[in-house]
């Protein structure tokens, strides 16, 4: 019932009961027969008790109201004390915002949250339109339109407003909307709260989800009673169960097997001492492979100090192992081939010696250098000279034993230790069969390349007393394999050794002999066969050695070669010929040639042609007296590039001869294209004339040959007279051999070279 209808309730019975006396209790006083001074006198008293129990009524009903009115207005300041400090312990601010008025309500925690004093008087534009961030404008007018058509039952939005102070703040503004009969939008009431801090911890708390789960390292959570409440991705990833398999289990599940009990102990043990451990521990993944991983796990406690969790941390280090692996790996084995390197064949060297020393066997070592792979390397590539180097490994691997070790030293050289060796000859048979792994062609990139090897053989104790010499020797074997026609196998000998100890001397002292010219040029007559006559000379240089004597060139022209010194040799030898024959014409000895020898650094380098043309210059000899001798060959080596070279010295006049004519299986194809004067067959065809019929019939038929291709011929190495009698019934033009003269110095000739002197 309202308060107005109660109000007439009570006063429509005051009215009617008012009424009522008034009408009925005169009427009763006069039915008591009274007179009228008694009847007055009760009226007055009537009246008075009237007045009295009405205001005895009105008192208690307007006390009764009274206090009604204040309990209630306790009441309400009770709820609304309540309500303040709810509001102010939620830490929210009141508004209210009147569109008719147009005017906002605004609390004082609501200005303190903008950053405004309590007393401030704000509209509602100073205090939200004007603050909302940019970005956050358009869903917080939306939301607020949405909820005053009535799509949304209350107006909830959380949004940034630029504080007094400059910064914004992130608030949760949520109200709603007051309506008048006809459904309009009166005011909207609502409170605001701060919420920037709970936003800043929900934005670390996405961080950390975001870390947690994208983190490398494999992150275990547990309760206190050990218990898994939660792990990131890469747990998952780690060891292969999903979350959900693992949620609520004990970690223990993915033990290894790989620790005893006692580790676990010490553990729990350091864990509960300290509230953290760390190492190394070996788990189990889901496809059962066990694996190493870096763990930490630290103990978590609340404020009370009371034990809640534990955090495990842990990084899968089989990939680092691996990795580490393959480093030791690469540190004692060649990458290429993935056979040992240096570094190991040495341990394992050194090793087998001491082995061998202390049980009195032999052990061999074969250098393995493949022929001419240099040219591979620069007429198909790298790629193609590496590819060629894995398979070379492969075909040997596959030829030697379990027991002894093949190695790549670098470049195309190899070594195979051959762990105790029963006999010498087996390393020879050892190294027939790497020769043999050889004799398939290889097939590198559609091309099939025929190569050979050339191994040098070492026996431990026989040659050397320690491993590094082993080494050592085998690999001057293999230079004296490689001296004597490559393809072949070489044992060292101690003989190998001191011609190697010569030779490095010979090295030293050779840039010396040029300057000091200890380098002389010895001259070796030629003999026209059929006359007699002494038709000429070749220049052969020797070294007469301060201390060593007289060098012969076969020993020092190779050091020269390997030194980098035979053009400037050959230059010499070449100036010195022509300046001698020179003489010798001009002293008016009757002479048609003096031939010198082109080596094949000449041919390589292409500088004959200046080198010619300065020496006849300074000598100021006519080029048809000089006569070059190439070896077969060398010609054969240097192919078209040799044959031009020869045509621009022939064109110049010079003359050509082929040296050591039939060692060098030049075809009669390209002999017949060759620009030559002159071949010279090879003292090796000559030293067993006349006894050895094939000697005889090779001289014959490169007579012959000669003869048809209208070429002369010199017959080198004549030792007998025999010889030179054969040799001059075959047809020989030219004869030179100890026979007529050694070699001599220029002055010890006069005598011979008197009878060929035209007297002016
Ligand atoms: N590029 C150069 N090569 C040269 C030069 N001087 C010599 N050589 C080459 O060295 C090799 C050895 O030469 P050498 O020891 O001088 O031997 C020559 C003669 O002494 C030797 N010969 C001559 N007759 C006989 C004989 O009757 N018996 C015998 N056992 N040996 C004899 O033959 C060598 C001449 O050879 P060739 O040149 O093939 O005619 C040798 O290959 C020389 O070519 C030089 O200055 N530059």
């Amino acid at each position: 019932m309202t308060s107005s209808r109660s109000a007439w309730h009570i006063t429509l019975i005051y009215l009617v009961v008012s009424v009522l006396w008034i009408l009925f209790s005169d009427q009763a006083l006069v039915l008591l027969g009274l007179d009228e001074q008694a009847q007055r006198r009760l009226q007055t008293y009537k009246g008075l008790m009237f007045v009295g129990v009405t205001a005895t009524l009105i008192f208690f009903v307007v006390r009764g109201h009274l206090r009604r009115l204040q309990q209630q207005g306790r009441a309400l300041r009770r709820s609304e004390e309540r309500f303040d400090l709810a509001l102010s312990g939620a830490n929210d601010g009141v508004w209210d915002w009147d569109f008719e008025a147009g005017r906002g309500f605004f609390s004082s925690r609501c200005k303190a949250i903008v950053g405004y004093p309590a007393d401030a008087e704000l509209d509602v534009r100073q205090i939200w339109i004007q603050r909302l961030h940019p970005s956050d404008r358009d869903a917080a007018v939306q939301v607020l339109r949405a909820h005053l058509l009535g799509d949304i039952p209350r107006y909830n939005h959380t949004h940034r407003i630029r504080h007094t102070e400059g910064h914004f703040i992130w608030i949760q503004a949520s109200g709603r909307v007051i309506r008048d009969e006809q459904g309009q939008p009166q005011r909207i009431v609502g409170i605001v709260r701060d919420v920037t801090e709970l936003k800043s911890n929900e934005e670390r708390l996405r961080q950390a989800a975001v870390v947690f789960d994208s983190t490398k390292e494999g992150v275990v959570i547990t309760d206190a009673r050990n218990r898994i409440l939660n792990v990131n991705q890469a747990f998952c990833r780690i060891t292969g169960y999903s979350r959900e398999q693992v949620l609520g289990q004990n970690p223990g599940f993915l033990k290894s097997g790989r620790h005893n009990h006692g580790f676990y102990r010490e553990l729990w043990a350091k864990l509960q001492a300290t509230g953290s451990w760390q190492g190394e521990i070996w788990n189990r993944r889901k496809d059962s492979e066990i694996y190493p991983q870096w763990q930490t796990i630290n103990a978590v406690y609340d404020s009370d100090g009371r034990l809640t969790h534990y955090v495990a941390v842990f990084t899968d280090l089989s990939q680092l192992k691996r990795s580490q692996q393959e480093v030791d790996f690469l540190a004692h084995h060649d990458p290429l081939t993935r056979l040992p390197n240096r570094l190991l064949i040495m341990e394992r060297l050194n090793n087998a010696v001491l082995r061998a020393r202390r049980h009195s066997h032999r052990l061999g070592l074969i250098s393995i250098d493949l022929d001419r792979f240099k040219n591979v390397n620069d007429s198909l590539g790298h790629s193609a000279g590496d590819e060629l180097l894995r398979i070379a490994a492969e075909r040997m691997t596959g030829v030697c034993r379990e027991e002894d070790t093949l190695a790549r030293l670098g470049g195309d050289e190899f070594v195979l230790l051959v762990d105790q060796l029963d006999q010498v000859e087996d390393l020879a048979l050892i190294a027939g069969r790497i020769q043999q792994a050889f004799a398939q062609p290889f097939e590198i990139d559609g091309q099939r390349i025929h190569l050979t090897v050339s191994l040098g053989l070492s026996v431990f104790p026989d040659d050397c007393q320690d491993a590094g010499d082993l080494l050592k020797n085998a690999d001057t074997a293999v230079s004296q394999a490689k001296n004597s026609g490559r393809n072949s196998y070489a044992f060292y000998t101690q003989a190998l050794t001191e011609q190697a100890r010569r030779q490095l001397a010979l090295e030293s002292n050779l840039h010396q002999a040029l300057a000091q010219q200890q380098l002389q040029v010895y001259y070796q007559p030629l003999i026209a066969l059929h006359s007699g006559r002494l038709s000429g000379f070749e220049a052969l240089v020797r070294w007469q050695h301060p201390e060593l004597g007289m060098v012969a060139p076969d020993e020092f022209l190779p050091v020269a070669q390997r030194a980098g010194l035979m053009g400037l040799i050959d230059e010499y030898v070449l100036s010195q010929a022509c300046r001698q024959m020179r003489t010798w014409l001009d002293a008016g000895y009757q002479l048609d040639t003096m031939a010198v020898n082109m080596s094949g650094y000449w041919l390589e380098r292409g500088q004959v042609l200046g080198s010619v043309e300065q020496a006849l210059h300074e000598a100021g000899l006519a080029a048809d007296y000089l006569e070059l001798e190439v070896t077969e060959s060398e010609i054969m080596q240097h192919g078209e590039q040799c044959i031009e070279l020869l045509d621009a010295l022939r064109q110049r006049g010079v003359r050509l001869s082929i040296d050591d004519f039939g060692t060098g299986y030049s075809s009669l194809l390209r002999l017949k294209r060759l620009p030559v004067n002159k071949l010279k067959i090879d003292r090796g065809f000559i030293v067993d004339l006349p006894g050895d019929s094939n000697d005889s019939a090779i001289a014959r038929a490169i007579i012959a040959l000669a003869q048809s291709l209208q070429l002369q011929v010199t017959a080198e190495g004549i030792e007998t007279e025999a010889q030179q009698t054969l040799l001059r019934e075959l047809g020989c033009d030219i004869g030179q051999g100890y026979f007529f003269s050694r070699p001599l110095p220029a002055q010890q000739l006069q005598g011979l070279l008197q009878g060929t002197r035209i007297e002016a």
